[in-house]
């Protein structure tokens, strides 16, 4: 299956996390928005809860002033009693006054503006006349509300309520007044319930600050008389007059807060009520900061498994980059021309190699599902290889040997095979063909125990099998004889025929030598002319000299050079009893060669039996 490359991989896993970031701050976004606005509803409501009450209540208390000043001006008017009209005047502005405690002063003025009623005892002269709320409340029908004022007697601002006196005739007669005191609405204002950063204020319709209350800063007279307002409350204005709302940090002390405004029914005043936001929407901005925060570890954790997935595609990848390299390097290796490869399972091939087919002429696909005995010259050699290699294959998982397979032809070759377990019952073998090498392991092993020229064991062989008779003769009892031969009249043939024919005649005397003695008898030349053999199941020199004749007859037998020239030579042989002399093969060897040199001076062509008494005797 073609697998995409990694930096498509990436490119999607990126865009996945980052749809699913944005799905995630976009859903947490929404939630978060409507929550603020429940909340800023909320605040919205409880403002204008509160404006709502304190219009009323400032209203019914202007309705009660307004009530107690149309009484004093009523009472004014009518004269109803003999009284003086000035000791009237006070009586009625006591009165009434006692009836609106809130308002700070209830006091009249003659029409000049001079005030005659409701002064402290003992107070300077106080002069009116030139207040904008005489001039108003003169030229007015009705009560006015004024601006914002401040009280030249008592240092502090507030609002007036004014309201003309005139005479039944219609002839002005000055103004009756009530003062109500900034302090006096802060008071009010005090007692709603509007959070650490609220505010509540009292305008006129020119946006003169009457009143203000802060629970900041509860007792401040910041601002009072000013005009300064923010641009938000210009406008909330322009638009909606009578009751409304905006959210901005307010002029005076820069606090951001939620403003609801209402006007007081009848009057031109209008009351503010602000909550500060953060203080209102503290419980949304810690929920949100939760909400982010959950968002924010939902998207790493997010990211994180993206990551990971696409660090374990990485990983993948490498893997089957890796394993489609070793793949097609195990499929050239398998399928390779010089070392022959089969798979087998409880010994029946499951697969064979083209080289298994190049070295023992099976083709593969005839071997799949035969017994490996197919491969082995004989069940011996099948069940004995199989005998060593299990065991090995189970105990170290491989198994090594040099041995004879067999060819499909019925040849034998010499392979170097290993194997290695699968499992418990798949292994894997492998054939190496080390024919040549064998061969010519065997061919120098062989030089280096023969004699070239001859063919027939070389004095180190002799000697070894001198030693093994020898061993045996000690373990087993059985008597051997050691023959050590010379050729007599060698020299020459070497002489007159050369070099050569002489090597015609060792190799003819080899031969002879070597058809006349038993396979097991070992027939070596020594060196020169010398030759030896060992007969063993020989005790006395009765048995020997049969063997004896037979060999000095075929010697003796006349040779044929290359050029068809006859040649004849003799020998004298010497010969050492292991019953005689005992079975030490040093001895033996040299009390063989001492009785050839015996024949030898007794005249040559005849044989000598060492230590037994007996001369040189022809056989
Ligand atoms: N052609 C040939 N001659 C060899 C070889 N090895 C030794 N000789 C020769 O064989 C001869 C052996 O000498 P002798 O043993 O005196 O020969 P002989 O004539 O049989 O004399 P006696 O042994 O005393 O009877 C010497 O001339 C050697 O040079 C060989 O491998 N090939």
């Amino acid at each position: 299956m073609p697998t995409r490359p990694l930096w498509q991989t990436a490119v999607w896993t990126a865009v996945g996390a980052l749809l699913i970031g944005l799905a995630l701050f976009a859903a947490t976004w929404a939630s978060l928005d409507a929550a603020r606005r429940s909340d800023l509803a909320r605040a919205r409501d409880a403002a204008d809860n509160v404006a709502h009450a304190l219009g009323i209540e400032i209203a019914s208390e202007l309705r009660l002033v307004e009530n107690a000043l149309t009484s004093v001006a009523l009472d004014y008017r009518h004269q109803t009693d003999t009284r003086p009209a000035a000791e009237r005047l006070r009586a009625a502005v006591a009165e009434q006054h006692a009836l609106v405690p809130f308002a700070s002063a209830l006091r009249a003025t003659d029409a000049a503006g001079a005030v005659v009623v409701g002064l402290p005892q003992g107070s300077a002269p106080v002069f009116v006349g030139d207040r904008d709320y005489f001039v108003q409340a003169r030229a007015a029908p009705g009560a006015i509300v004024s601006e914002p004022v401040f009280s030249r007697l008592t240092q502090e601002w507030g609002i007036v309520v004014a309201l003309r006196l005139q005479s039944r005739s219609g002839e002005f007669g000055g103004v009756v007044y009530a003062v109500l005191l900034a302090s006096h609405f802060q008071r009010l204002f005090a007692q709603m319930s509007v959070g650490e950063s609220g505010a509540i204020s009292l305008r006129t319709d020119t946006l003169a600050l009457a009143a203000r209350y802060s629970a900041a800063e509860p007792h401040s007279t910041r601002g009072l008389g000013g005009r300064e307002v923010s641009a938000e409350l210009q406008r909330a204005f322009a638009q909606r007059r009578e009751a409304g709302w905006y959210i901005t940090p307010t002029a005076l002390d820069q606090v951001e807060r939620i403003t609801v405004y209402r006007r007081v029914a009848g009057y031109p005043l209008t009351v503010l009520v602000g909550l500060g936001t953060e203080n209102y929407l503290a419980p949304w901005a810690s929920s949100a900061r939760r909400h982010w925060s959950i968002a924010g570890a939902t998207f790493g954790l997010v990211v994180a498994v993206f990551g990971f997935m696409l660090l374990q595609h990485r990983r993948q990848a490498a893997i089957t980059t890796y394993a489609s390299r070793l793949a097609r390097q195990q499929s050239l290796i398998l399928d390779n021309d010089m070392i022959g490869m089969v798979r087998a399972q409880d010994r029946r091939i499951l697969w064979a190699n083209r080289a298994v087919e190049r070295l023992l002429g099976h083709a593969p696909a005839g071997l799949t599902g035969q017994s490996t005995r197919i491969l082995y010259p004989s069940d011996a050699a099948f069940e004995e290889t199989w005998r060593a290699a299990e065991p090995a294959l189970r105990r170290d998982g491989r198994f090594r040997t040099q041995l004879k397979l067999a060819t499909r032809t019925g040849g034998a070759l010499w392979v170097d095979l290993s194997g290695a377990a699968l499992n418990d019952t798949e292994s894997i073998w492998m054939i190496v063909d080390i024919d040549a090498l064998k061969h010519s392991e065997e061919q120098a092993q062989h030089l280096a125990l023969h004699d070239a020229l001859t063919g027939l064991a070389n004095r180190r062989l002799f000697e070894d099998h001198l030693r093994r008779s020898a061993a045996q003769a000690r373990r087993s009892g059985q008597a051997f004889a050691v023959c050590y031969m010379d050729l007599d009249g060698f020299k020459p043939v070497n002489d007159r025929h050369g070099h050569e024919a002489g090597d015609a005649v060792l190799r003819a005397v080899g031969l002879r030598l070597h058809n006349e003695l038993r396979a097991n008898d070992t027939v070596a030349r020594l060196g020169g002319d010398e030759f030896a053999w060992i007969l063993s199941g020989v005790t006395d020199a009765q048995d020997v000299r049969p063997v004896l004749q037979r060999c000095m007859e075929a010697v003796e037998r006349p040779i044929a050079l290359e050029d068809g020239t006859p040649v004849t030579v003799g020998c004298s042989i010497g010969v050492a009893l292991s019953a005689v002399l005992g079975t030490d093969e040093q001895e033996l060897l040299a009390a063989a060669d001492a009785a050839m040199y015996e024949a030898k001076e007794a005249g040559r062509r005849r044989c000598a039996f060492a230590a037994t008494g007996m001369g040189p005797e022809r056989p």
